[in-house]
């Protein structure tokens, strides 16, 4: 998810005329140097703007403003509770990605680790991107903040994740259902769209272009579906009287597809919230959410 963003913002900065540009530095952390060697490779011709470190948290905390912090959920302890990290995020802004783990909890976290000195509050935000960032077409979901961030702090946020697709702020409540839902508009609906590569290919069409053409297929919904339409609408629509849609329709509704999919979004969000309160819970050991 790292990279993808920082994909993603490397290339929207790039867009942007010189005067404008914001004047930011990047740094990226890993914790092995197998990683850090691969995401230099992942980068291309922006590897030089930015200074990749493995194994070295604390040097880049001290250095930053901004924290993004894009690890697994169940590696968060270890990494915030380590002596000096609390210190060197005093007063800074920290975004999570963590799905599933509450801001109170990783401020919590840092704080915990800052006990032995004088130490200013950290702000911390949570917010959901989605892969699509590396193409500047990520759904993000921004948690609102309570009490709200500093102003400056949610501009920048706001701004941020606005150069790398759209921004849309939830209440917490909110957060793990949305969360769900913009993975799996990538990873559940995928599943249809093999069914319907491989029909594609069993009448005859290649692979390959059957792939451009449900791409595109896919990118003319998501426009629709933005311009105010509404799915049964579409269907609708596009259904003429003994036509092939109602049939294909037809076909899809036999098999009860659409509660299908209301089920592995109400599965997704309450494992989400059964994740978190097990996390919540001491002694947890329990590995990842999203
Ligand atoms: N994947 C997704 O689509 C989404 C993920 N998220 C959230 O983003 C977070 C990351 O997920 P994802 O990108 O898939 O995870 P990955 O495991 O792919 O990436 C995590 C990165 O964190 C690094 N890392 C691990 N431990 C440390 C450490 N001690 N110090 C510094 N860096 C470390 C890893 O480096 P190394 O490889 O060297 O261990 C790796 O580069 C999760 O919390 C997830 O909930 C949120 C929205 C969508």
């Amino acid at each position: 998810m790292g990279s993808a963003i920082l994909l993603g913002l490397l290339d929207a900065l790039d867009e942007i005329k010189i005067g404008d540009k914001p004047t930011w530095n990047f740094t990226a952390c890993t914790k092995t140097e197998r990683s850090s060697v691969a995401l230099i490779e992942t980068l291309g011709h922006h590897a030089k703007q930015v200074q990749v470190l493995h194994g070295q948290n604390m040097e880049a905390l001290r250095e930053a403003d901004i924290v993004i912090l894009g690890v697994k959920p169940y590696l968060a302890k270890g990494i915030l509770t380590k002596p000096g990290v609390g210190p060197s995020l005093a007063g800074k802004l920290v975004i999570s990605l963590m799905a599933g783990v509450p801001v109170d909890e990783v401020q919590g976290l840092i704080l915990s680790a800052a006990k032995e000195s004088a130490h200013t509050d950290t702000y911390v935000v949570k917010v959901i991107p989605t892969i699509a960032a590396r193409y500047r077409q990520s759904m993000t979901l921004i948690e609102r903040s309570s009490p709200p961030l500093p102003q400056h702090h949610e501009d920048l946020v706001t701004s941020l994740f606005n150069l790398i697709g759209s921004v849309k702020v939830l209440e917490p409540d909110l957060m793990d259902v949305g969360s769900v839902l913009v993975t799996s508009c990538l990873a559940t609906l995928t599943v249809p769209l093999d069914g319907l590569l491989d029909g594609s290919v069993i009448e005859g069409l290649p692979r390959r272009d059957a792939m451009e053409l449900m791409s595109q297929g896919i990118a003319g919904l998501g426009v629709l579906l933005k311009h105010g339409g509404h799915p049964a609408m579409l269907r609708e629509s596009i259904s003429s009287p003994r036509g092939v849609t109602i049939q294909t329709l037809l076909s899809v509704e036999r098999e009860n597809t659409r509660v299908t999919f209301t089920d592995a979004l109400l599965r997704g969000t309450q494992h989400l919230q059964k994740m978190r309160s097990k996390a919540e819970a001491p002694q947890s050991s329990e590995k990842d959410v999203l």
